[in-house]
């Protein structure tokens, strides 16, 4: 069956700071450079989302883009926009908010609502040089 991945770009812009609270700040520092500063930092998150499936006959879609837009504004853009990630968001109260675990907690978000018969990849960019991709192995 032939099968095509469909892609749709996102943004959001977050504040972070990369630190392990059983580390002392100094340590903090060591290992995790300016992205440790205590007072946090801001990136402008850039994602491509890529969902492969196979083409339905009757619409010619993979996946309705409307669709993929509209999921992937309720999930990520609208919870992760302007938002302090160390701070606001629960899943990183106890998860260090790295590109990686970033891009993983993306991919299970959106994993979780789709149809079992796409496969997901997600690739978040931190900046423009630094960027990650997962797609759930
Ligand atoms: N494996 C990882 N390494 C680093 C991460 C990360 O999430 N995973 N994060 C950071 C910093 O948060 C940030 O991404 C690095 O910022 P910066 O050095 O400013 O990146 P630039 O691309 O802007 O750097 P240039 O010097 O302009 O290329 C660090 N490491
Ligand atoms: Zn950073």
């Amino acid at each position: 069956m032939t099968r095509v991945t469909v892609k749709r770009k996102a943004h959001f812009n977050a504040a972070h700071r990369l630190f392990r609270a059983d580390w002392d700040d100094q340590k903090n520092l060591e290992v995790f450079g300016k992205c440790s500063y205590p007072n946090y930092h801001g990136h402008n998150y850039d994602l491509i989302v890529s969902v492969t499936g196979a083409i339905d006959p009757e619409t010619g879609f993979v996946i309705d883009l409307k669709v993929l837009k509209d999921l992937i504004k309720e999930e990520i853009e609208d919870h992760f926009d302007h938002k302090n990630l160390n701070e606001d968001l629960p899943e990183f109260k106890n998860l260090n908010p790295t590109a990686e675990n970033i891009c993983v907690v993306i991919y299970n978000k959106l994993k979780s609502r789709l149809d079992t018969k796409f496969d997901l990849e997600i690739t978040l960019y931190e900046t423009a040089r630094n960027f990650v991709t997962y797609s759930g192995t």
